[in-house]
């Protein structure tokens, strides 16, 4: 059996892996590349899901899209975080891959649902249908070729125009690829582009694994105080559970299985 394939049982078998909790809100990686200033979870979200705690609450759902130039490492950044492997062969996505990915977040279940796309041309319209409703959008260049910054901008409005105003992550691959002079001038090349394009920056490596984990949490921190706070604007006050949402877990691993669209 694959080391993906082992991964992915132990997800569909058990509950939330150790690895999976969060209890702490994460910070941004760089102060200047970022618009969520936010350093911790809102006061009324603690609340809420302190009295909810021990009573049961449905899963909790967010969908984050992936999107970037051909081989800038999308699929890569993925493995390393759903099944902490890292392959150097290219093997480019056909239309677009489907993850879940279960934490618990302060006590709550809550489900990450990653569409890796397909960087390639010829797919572009099969993944954008994937784009609709996407609560995160994680826009992927690659730090050791920044042409693929210039396309950056293209990417996160494709993807942004059938979003649900998406939480927007600017991710450079690739950092064990460059030497530290080169990152320096990278990064500030690509935290002038984060704040145009109002997204969050990370460089990450899925080769070594580098800020992999802290963006996947800071990115689950952002998007499950958004989703929570919108329930409980919507319930008009923290009196109220914490709604529930109408997909179960069984919907989601359902989904799993029509992930490939051509
Ligand atoms: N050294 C290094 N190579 C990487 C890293 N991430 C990805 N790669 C390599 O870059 C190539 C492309 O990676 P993928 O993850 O398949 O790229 P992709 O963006 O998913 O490509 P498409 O599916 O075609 O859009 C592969 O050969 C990877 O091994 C990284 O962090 N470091
Ligand atoms: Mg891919």
């Amino acid at each position: 059996m694959s080391e993906k394939r082992i991964s992915s049982t132990r997800k569909m078998t058990s509950a939330v892996a150790k690895d999976r909790v969060i209890s702490r809100f994460s910070k941004a990686y760089h102060a200047e590349g970022t618009l969520y200033d936010q350093s911790n979870f809102s006061p009324s979200v603690t609340s809420a899901c302190e009295q909810n705690r021990t009573v049961t609450v449905g899963v909790k759902l967010s969908k984050a899209v992936l999107v970037g130039d051909v081989a800038v490492g999308k699929t890569c950044f993925v493995n390393r975080f759903c099944h902490d492997i890292f392959d150097r062969d290219y093997k480019a996505t056909i239309g677009v891959d489907f993850e879940v990915e279960k934490f618990s977040v302060l006590g709550v279940p809550f489900n990450l649902q990653i569409w890796d796309t397909a960087g390639q041309e010829r797919f572009k319209c099969i993944a954008a249908s994937y784009y609709r409703g996407a609560n995160v959008v994680i826009v992927c260049f690659d730090m050791s070729n920044i042409h693929s910054l210039t396309h950056v901008q293209k990417w996160k409005e494709d993807a942004c125009d059938n979003a649900k105003d998406p939480i927007v992550f600017l991710v450079g691959t690739k950092k064990d690829l460059i030497n530290e002079h080169t990152f320096l001038d990278v990064e500030r090349k690509a935290i002038d582009m984060a704040t145009e394009i109002q997204a969050e920056f990370w460089p990450i490596s899925s080769k070594t694994g580098e800020n992999v984990k802290e963006l996947f949490f800071r990115l689950v921190g952002l998007t499950f105080d958004k989703a929570v706070l919108d329930e409980l604007d919507a319930n008009k006050g923290p009196s109220k559970q914490i709604g529930t949402i109408s997909i179960s877990n069984k919907d989601v691993y359902e989904k799993k299985e029509k992930k490939k669209c051509c």
